[in-house]
């Protein structure tokens, strides 16, 4: 992977995250060139564009600074960036720095995100950050033609230049969508979406937020990691042991699941980040080479921040099924509070739960113990628990973005790891492919309905059922037959 080698074979290309979080002298090649001087070339671009956004030298159409950002996109597009974002929220140095800011994430083509993501905000102090990679992800571009009408209505055509920028490895869509594309920030094909959250798709939008210093920390942290991946040896490299628990206990042990679970609010969005980075990574049916693979590959990955999992779905975890469990805790709070008169501190709270847990699940309560306790028979296989279930435990110094780089780039390489040993393809997505065809077949159909009220042809049975019912009601609310007439 650190050599460029083209390891995403039914794509054919390198895979070099890690050149993203590269120091400047690094010498990173893919296809026989260097690659890191254009990937600073651009963080040098975002460096000096986020310097002149934040300091209100760029003005929007009215001639007003703009301190709100909305960012446009979905999958690896938005998930690390919310992530980082989420986690760096709470952060002293980063939340001084953010001050007086907005920043927001659209993700899902349901209008309902748009009006979220929009509302309370001006368009003359919002600037929109279409993130794609291909430039052609329909949730994405709908989003994005949906905001710039926003833009348009209020501000006239000629906002667009002031209010729109873009995120991608195809500039030509991104000009031809209409952004200036001085104010366009690349990246390259060799950056998978899940794992570009160190490319511009990230740093652009955190820049904006938060300065650039304070995103540069977070690669640095990221980066550290990709040095300890690369130079130590196995038997202490802290990605190589996690992907091999995990793979012990997918693959050995047969538990399919893996619960993430930070002790630490801040940590709220790394399971559904993770829930990409590892089952579009790793969930995959074939080796490599295309032969079926002879056992499951694979986590399904859930989590929710400690203590509020705690109160929802441990009870499974401690007494039905066995799902080995990430514990993520923090020595340091980013809020410390200590009440007057209250035993510990609210933090030392939070982690007496953090250390309980994994105690709780490897050595359980024995009937001898409940008996001991002079529990009621009748109770005691109820409140037995058996114990033997695994988990792991990280304990991060604090939160700040470096240490926030540092665990992004822990689950990266346990995850390459693990479809390493699996002998898959961690770097393609095929399998997102289908449903994307389909839904352009139900598009088809639904204007075909709507437009030239034609009747529902080509589906199954039950998809047939469905969508005539749903045709029935125009999409306003109008009969099918009104809509047809007014043409909606
Ligand atoms: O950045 P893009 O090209 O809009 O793609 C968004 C996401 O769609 C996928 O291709 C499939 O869900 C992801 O891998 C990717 O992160």
């Amino acid at each position: 992977m650190f050599k460029g080698e083209k390891i995403n074979t039914t794509e054919n290309r390198s895979v070099l995250h890690v050149a993203l979080r590269a120091p400047r002298d690094a010498v990173i090649n893919s296809d026989g060139v260097n690659v890191v001087p254009e990937v600073w070339a651009v963080k040098d671009k975002i460096k000096q564009f986020s310097e002149t956004f934040r300091s209100g030298s760029w003005v929007g159409a009215t001639g007003k600074p703009l301190t709100n950002v909305v960012s446009v996109g979905i999958g690896g597009s938005f998930l690390g960036p919310l992530f980082v974002h989420t986690a760096l929220q709470t952060d002293p140095e980063a939340a001084e720095a953010a001050k007086g800011r907005q920043l927001r994430f659209l993700a899902n083509v349901d209008p309902v995100d748009v009006a979220r993501s929009i509302k309370d905000l001006d368009p003359a102090t919002t600037l929109v950050v279409v993130v794609s990679k291909t430039f052609t992800t329909a949730e994405t571009m709908l989003n994005a033609r949906t905001i710039k009408e926003w833009i348009v209505s209020s501000l006239g055509p000629q906002a667009v230049s002031k209010h729109m920028i873009a995120v991608s490895t195809n500039l030509k869509l991104v000009k031809e969508f209409g952004i200036d594309p001085n104010n366009a920030f690349a990246f390259w094909d060799w950056v998978g979406g899940r794992y570009s959250v160190c490319s511009a798709v990230g740093v652009l939008p955190l820049s904006l937020q938060y300065g650039f210093p304070i995103v540069q920390k977070f690669l640095e942290g990221a980066s550290s990691i990709d040095n300890h991946v690369h130079t130590s040896s196995f038997e202490k490299n802290i990605p190589v042991l996690l992907g091999l628990l995990s793979v012990w206990n997918v693959s050995f042990l047969g538990y399919p699941a893996r619960a993430i679970l930070p002790y630490c609010q801040a940590l709220e969005k790394l399971a559904p980040h993770i829930q990409q980075l590892s089952m579009e990574s790793n969930g995959k049916g074939v080796s490599i080479d295309g032969v079926r693979l002879p056992f499951e590959a694979g986590e399904i990955d859930f989590g929710e921040p400690g203590t509020n999992g705690q109160h929802s779905f441990y009870q499974l975890i401690h007494q039905g099924r066995v799902i080995p469990c990430d514990f993520i805790g923090v020595i340091k709070s980013q809020q410390p509070v200590y009440l007057k008169g209250e035993t510990v501190s609210n933090h030392d709270e939070l982690m007496s739960n953090f250390f309980a847990q994994p105690d709780a699940l490897a050595y359980g309560k024995t009937p001898e113990q409940l008996h001991s306790e002079k529990v009621p028979e009748n109770l005691i296989p109820h409140k037995t628990f058996q114990g033997n279930r695994p988990s792991l435990s990280f304990l991060l110094s604090s939160l700040s973005a470096y240490e926030i780089g540092q665990l992004l780039s822990i689950y990266e390489h346990r995850i390459a790891v693990q479809g390493f040993i699996w002998g898959i393809n961690s770097f393609d997505q095929w399998g997102v492919e289908l449903g994307k065809s389909l839904a352009s077949t139900v598009r088809k159909q639904l204007h075909a309905s709507r437009m030239e009220g034609k009747p529902v042809e080509g589906f199954n049975p039950s998809s047939a059922s469905l969508l005539t019912r749903f045709l029935a009601v125009g999409p306003f609310g109008c009969s099918a037959m009104l809509c047809h007439l007014l043409r909606i």
